[in-house]
């Protein structure tokens, strides 16, 4: 086990590369499972969900091979294998080998999925949308068991907007008979990029991106090639780090539309952004001003940025008040950063940050991925050297962090754990 050391209090000059978008990724590769000759996807981000991505379409016989940044599964040999343990409780988006596999295969047993902990993270709206195709449910000792004669298209409304309910219902729809209408879907571009592949795949898919989702099922999905789209929540937050501490970054490979929320916020903020085509520039101004943020579904402020953003206001003039509206609870990087002299107190499903302070370097963990994003910025916009540990959530979504770090300028290493330090950490 590691930790990331942060010489802090330089600032960062320079070009980083976005990697292809992990949210995109971890659907698009069990989309592959649908498919009955080899989808190519390429453009895929170095991490951890990736890999275990890849492991398990092993498991259930699929035979995948991996060049630099682009991912060949062949899924032609690919049987309907439980899962009901082990790898799939170590992300979230295991949960989409439920709707492919009921797709393709019309049974599953999936294990219940990981991913970053922040407070309750229900999977009613997708058991309802399986459900509505004619799938019987049940869950069984912390493993979800699927199984259908026929899925049958229908008219599904969600109760609440969800990015991964929306996905998973696509993703067994689009092998259903008839059609099927996903009202209030999620728009997050994610989606589009699933609907995409899905597409080129030879599914019939309308409207990705709106409100109401329409999918005629088809017999069989055939293999292709498809270019993942950038990570606009790693883009989004080497875009904060500029604003933080950047004498000129420039962000490439991005699709700044992506980002509308949060570059009209840091542009409240006093923040210079020019943005060109697939690029975006940021050059962070020496005051900054305190702004308020409430995270939204898409096309509003994601809460993947809540916590990075949360690390830049802490050098913000005056008193911002951030409210999660999508996780209440997702604030466990608040003490860390107090540990660090940020100023900040939470009051419901609000921070409110006092600012401006210097950071200063501290010991400090983890508990989850972008919580890991708000500490390695705010370690990079500290006084000192900072130790962030933890780095197995950080690794889940940041593709060659102290690479691209380093190339913009920091001074950031991994240094393996000591003994006391690992037993510490067992023990909290
Ligand atoms: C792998 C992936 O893409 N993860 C993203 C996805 O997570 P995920 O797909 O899990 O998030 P959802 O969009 O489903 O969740 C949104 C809200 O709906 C609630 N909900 C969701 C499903 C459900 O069946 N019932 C229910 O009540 C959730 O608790 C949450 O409050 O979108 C989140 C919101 O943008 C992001 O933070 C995650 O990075
Ligand atoms: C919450 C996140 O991921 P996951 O849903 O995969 O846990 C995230 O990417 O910030």
């Amino acid at each position: 086990m590691e930790k990331l050391k942060i010489a802090g209090g330089y600032p960062l000059k320079g070009t980083v590369r976005v990697s292809g978008a992990k949210n995109s990724a971890v659907a698009l590769i069990p989309a592959t499972i649908l498919a009955e000759s080899p989808v190519t996807i390429e453009g895929l981000p170095d991490i951890s969900d990736v890999e275990i991505l890849k492991d398990l379409l092993e498991e259930i016989g699929g035979k995948v091979n991996i060049t630099d940044d682009e991912m060949t599964v062949d899924p032609s040999r690919m049987i309907s294998m439980p899962l009901p343990n082990g790898k799939v409780k170590m992300l979230r988006a295991s949960y989409y080998l439920m709707g492919a596999m009921l797709g393709r295969f019309k049974k599953a047993v999936i294990g219940l999925p990981g991913g970053c902990h922040l407070g309750p993270r229900p999977i009613d709206q997708h058991i309802k949308g399986f459900e509505a195709l004619g799938a019987q449910i049940t869950n069984e000792q912390g493993a979800i068991y699927l199984r259908a004669d026929e899925l049958r298209g229908a008219r599904i409304y969600l109760d609440v907007v969800s990015v991964g309910a929306t996905i998973n219902i696509m993703l067994a729809a689009v092998r259903a008979k008839g059609r099927t209408i996903i009202e209030n879907a999620a728009k997050e571009p994610e989606i589009i990029d699933v609907a995409t592949l899905l597409t080129n795949m030879g599914a019939k898919i309308k409207g990705a991106g709106t409100d109401v989702i329409r999918i005629d099922g088809v017999d069989s999905l055939h293999g292709c090639r498809h270019t993942i789209i950038p990570d606009r929540i790693e883009a989004g937050t080497y875009m904060i780090l500029g604003a933080a501490i950047g004498e000129g970054v420039l962000i490439d490979n991005v699709i700044p539309q992506h980002l509308e929320s949060l570059i009209a916020k840091l542009r409240e903020m006093g923040v210079n952004i020019e943005s060109g085509d697939d690029q975006v520039f940021v050059n962070g101004p020496s005051n900054l001003k305190a702004v308020d943020i409430k995270t939204l579904v898409y096309p509003g402020f994601p809460t993947d940025l809540q916590q990075p953003f949360t690390a830049l206001l802490t050098k913000a003039a005056g008193s911002s008040v951030v409210t999660d509206t999508i996780y209440g609870a997702r604030f466990k990087h608040i003490d860390e950063l107090r540990r660090m002299n940020a100023n900040i107190k939470v009051e419901g499903r609000s921070a409110i940050i006092s600012g401006p302070v210097q950071l200063h370097g501290a010991k400090v963990k983890a508990s989850d991925l972008r919580a890991g994003a708000a500490l390695f910025i705010a370690g990079l916009m500290a006084e000192g050297i900072t130790e962030v540990t933890g780095l197995d959530h950080i690794d889940r979504g940041y593709s060659n962090l102290v690479e691209k770090l380093n190339g913009l300028g920091a001074t950031v290493w991994r240094e393996a754990l000591t003994q006391e330090e690992l037993e510490h950490l067992k023990n909290t």
